[in-house]
């Protein structure tokens, strides 16, 4: 088949918004498991700098959950004009707040303020974004158990385990982008259920046949629909982590849509499962947050975590 679109379409269509409902529900249940044992409800804050609409948007559907969770929810929506010292001391004064467990600062921040110096404040323990190299380290050297991951990666992953079970050892797997976000913990997760990883980027050599010899691609990288049907092995999982919006002049004037990093329709004609954008990885990562603050409340209570 040539590009495209196509109508033989095979591959199963990975729900991730019914997987992320999953993954809720059960941190609901475990959340009342968990107050019930003694422990405070989960608290979560989120720290939004400047008045970006999209990301008032990502902040306001991460309260929303909280809260349907019972969830102790915060939200700091602070002007453009904040400093970082403004921002360091309320990330300082929310280490300090028994009643928070996790601490979310919506990236990307203004240019004024270095977010590095940021992330390094937050508590490793409350580092519910799993961005703290305290929790990158712990990852890298396989203390999973003791870290909290990054989101996207973390439902990524389980995504990938609803397709081939939870046994990946010996798989190929290819990771296209290298973010701190997603393509190095991505990376690190597969390593670590033993698959054959390969890292690509923008300066690798012949991407397409390194997808031909992938069983698993996950594809991070920020491009419309760069990945195409014909670099896809048949029967391979893809896992689309891009979020990309273009024009749709055939929706109406200055219109758009969300596509992904890869051509969906050309690749859904060759692998054997691939997750939709919207609806695949995107409300995954938002289940995932809500895992990893329950996880940060066990920790602080000394109660058992539940797996996810
Ligand atoms: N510290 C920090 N942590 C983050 O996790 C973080 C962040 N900063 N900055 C912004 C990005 C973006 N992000 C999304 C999460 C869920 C959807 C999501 O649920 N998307 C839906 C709807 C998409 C739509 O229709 O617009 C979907 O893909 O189906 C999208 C985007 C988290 N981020």
């Amino acid at each position: 088949m040539t590009h495209g679109q196509s109508s033989s379409a095979k591959a199963a269509v990975i729900d991730g918004k019914a997987v992320a409902a999953e993954i809720t529900a059960k941190v609901a249940v475990e959340t009342g498991r968990l107050i019930e044992a003694g422990g405070l409800a989960p608290g979560l804050a989120v720290v939004l700098v400047g008045d970006d609409a999209a990301s008032q948007v990502y902040v306001g559907a991460k309260g929303r959950k909280a809260s349907e969770l019972g969830f102790h929810s915060v939200q700091h929506t602070l002007p453009l004009s904040t400093s970082e010292a403004e921002v360091l001391a309320i990330v300082e004064q929310l280490n300090r707040d028994p009643a928070i467990h996790g601490i979310l600062v919506q990236l990307p921040l203004p240019r004024h303020i270095d977010t590095s110096k940021v992330i390094e404040a937050i508590d490793p323990a409350k580092d519910v974004d799993g961005f703290h190299p305290i929790n990158v380290g712990r990852l890298a050297i396989g203390e999973r158990d003791r870290a909290l991951v990054s989101c996207t990666p973390a439902g990524c992953l389980l995504l990938v385990k609803r397709v081939l079970g939870d046994d990946l050892a010996g798989k190929d797997a290819l990771v296209i982008g290298r973010s701190n976000i997603v393509g190095k913990p991505m990376a690190q997760l597969l390593l670590q259920e033993s698959c054959t990883v390969t890292v690509a980027h923008s300066r690798s050599r012949d991407l397409p046949e390194l997808a031909r010899k992938a069983d698993i691609i996950v594809a991070a990288v920020g491009r419309p629909e760069m990945v195409r049907g014909d670099w896809v092995k048949p029967g391979a999982v893809i896992i689309d982590v891009g979020m990309n919006r273009i024009p749709a002049p055939e929706r109406g004037e200055g219109k758009t849509r969300l596509v992904g990093d890869v051509a969906y329709d050309e690749a859904a004609a060759v692998a054997s499962a691939i997750t939709p954008v919207p609806g695949g990885v995107g409300p995954m990562t938002i289940a995932m947050l809500m895992a990893n603050t329950l996880t940060a409340a066990c920790r602080a209570a000394g109660k058992p975590e539940p797996k996810f």
